[in-house]
């Protein structure tokens, strides 16, 4: 049992260093290079052209911050080896159905492999949902959709490079892109002095389902349990939120991951509405033929103090329930990985993962994958796991389809990035949608025999408490 205890206070509103000259003016330098590369291209057609540069070390949610645009994307890996934060796109890769994630990853292959690239090479970011329902709040979004940013900045092992991607069909379409592009570096702000963060408030909240409705619905789950339809669903629940104005987005992103800096983050943008979220899990991180996944399930708060949450951590390693709950999600990755591995090792001991609000059960897997298996294999046997839908998988879908009042959209789907050196994904839960002054946010809790409606209820607020303390903070 490996066992850490991170003492979880309230994030500090850190003033931002302001830029002596030197970084500066290296900033200044390298937009002023990349202007002139992008001055010297001619026309390339069909093809992703890829051009970065080194820059000094830089806060990339910070400059989103400082760079506000209808189109902004970011992904931070959960161990800060790779970042990547984008304005614009240069190209978008999407469908409307989940079933075509294949072609979305054969053509994002095709595109990495035609790449004409001067650094470190294109990284395509972006998601897929929980299914194909794209409704409601998520009009805007597609069931899978990548894309290549057309201004970004990356840092990998930290070193950080600011760079930009075109792609265009026609020369009509590569002039547009390409004074798009012209005026973005034009514009683009590296100056960041501290600024205050105006206050939010939340003015108004409701709930998609009343704890009366909630009842009920855990216990039509439980009787589907009970005769034998399913033996785990994972029941989700939307809470609207009105703010008293506008959220900045990157600043919240930021520090809701001061507060639990061992998770994914992510903010991806569809035409100003915007997708953003801090998750401790992981759908898979693939490097060549080695497959890293995990399956975390089982929720109990952290504790008031040292020993409360030692207590907390010892009954998620040994409480039925939170076991069961859990041993359907590793058992459900072990089958579904095994025809696509020659070594996989699901024998690790589940671990308790400390968040600031909640701790989990979390078992590693690890597995060598047969040669040939295509990144959207891993996602069509991984996504979604019982950890977001349960188990049987169709037969849990059936019944969220009709148990839940609300379109889950790209909650508990999966987002992450594509390149030729892999691919890495998070499971996409502890999310919200924001469009203007709206926030939609999103936690779900599974439900398996010995599940008691109003301790899930308890769990489902757990998962939100750290962001909704963030938002008025
Ligand atoms: C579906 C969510 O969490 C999943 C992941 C970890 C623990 C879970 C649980 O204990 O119920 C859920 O399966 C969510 O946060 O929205
Ligand atoms: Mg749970």
């Amino acid at each position: 049992m490996s066992e850490q205890y991170l003492e979880s206070g309230r994030p500090q509103l850190r003033p931002k260093p302001a830029l002596t000259n030197g970084p500066k003016n290296a900033f200044q330098r390298a937009v002023h290079q990349l202007t002139s590369r992008l001055a010297q291209l001619t026309p390339s057609l069909n093809q992703l052209i890829h051009i970065s540069i080194d820059i000094p070390a830089i806060d990339l949610l910070g400059w989103l911050a400082d760079n506000p645009h209808p189109e902004q994307s970011y992904w931070q890996n959960r161990d800060s080896q790779f970042a990547l934060a984008g304005l614009d796109r240069a190209l978008v890769i999407e469908a409307t159905e989940f079933s075509q994630v294949d072609r979305v990853m054969a053509d994002i292959k095709t595109a990495l492999e035609q790449a004409s690239s001067i650094g470190t090479g294109a990284v395509f970011l972006g998601g897929i949902g929980f299914d194909s329902g794209m409704t409601g709040p998520w009009q805007a979004f597609k069931a899978v959709s990548f894309q290549a940013p057309l201004c970004f900045v990356q840092q990998r092992h930290g070193q950080f490079e600011l760079g930009f991607n075109l792609y265009s069909a026609t020369r009509s379409s590569w002039h547009q892109q390409t004074k798009r592009l012209t005026q973005l570096l034009a514009g683009l702000c590296f100056d960041t002095p501290p600024k205050p963060v105006a206050k939010n408030a939340i003015v108004h909240r409701q709930d998609s389902l009343s704890l009366a409705a909630w009842r009920d619905r855990v216990a039509q789950t439980l009787s589907a349990i009970a005769n034998g339809q399913i033996q785990k669903a994972v029941l989700a629940r939307r809470v609207d939120l009105r703010l008293a104005h506008a959220a900045n987005l990157p600043d919240l992103l930021s520090r809701w991951r001061d507060l639990n800096p061992a998770s994914f983050s992510f903010l991806l943008s569809q035409s100003g509405t915007r997708f953003l979220g801090c998750s401790p899990e992981r759908l898979f991180v693939r490097r060549h033929q080695r497959l890293d996944t995990e399956a975390i399930a089982g929720t109990l708060p952290r504790g008031r103090n040292r020993a409360d949450d030692l207590f907390y951590g010892r009954q998620l390693l040994t409480d039925p329930k939170l076991r069961r709950e859990h041993r359907l999600v590793s058992d459900f990755i072990g089958q579904q990985l095994a025809p696509f591995c020659t070594e996989i090792d699901t024998e690790h001991k589940a671990h308790v993962l400390k968040l600031s609000a909640i701790q989990h059960l979390c078992q590693p897997i690890q597995a060598n994958l047969q040669p040939g298996v295509a990144n959207h294999q891993l996602v069509q046997a991984l996504h979604p796991t019982p950890a977001v839908c349960g188990y049987p998988r169709q037969a849990a879908k059936d019944l969220i389809d009709r148990l839940e009042p609300v379109e889950r959209g790209w909650y508990s789907g999966a987002v992450g990035v594509v390149s030729d050196a892999g691919a890495e994904f998070a499971v996409a839960i502890r999310s919200a949608l924001c469009r203007d002054n709206r926030l939609f946010c999103y936690s779900g809790v599974g439900i398996v025999d010995g599940s008691v409606a109003e301790q899930e209820w308890y769990e489902l607020e757990s998962k939100l408490q750290t962001l909704l303390e963030l938002i008025e903070q």
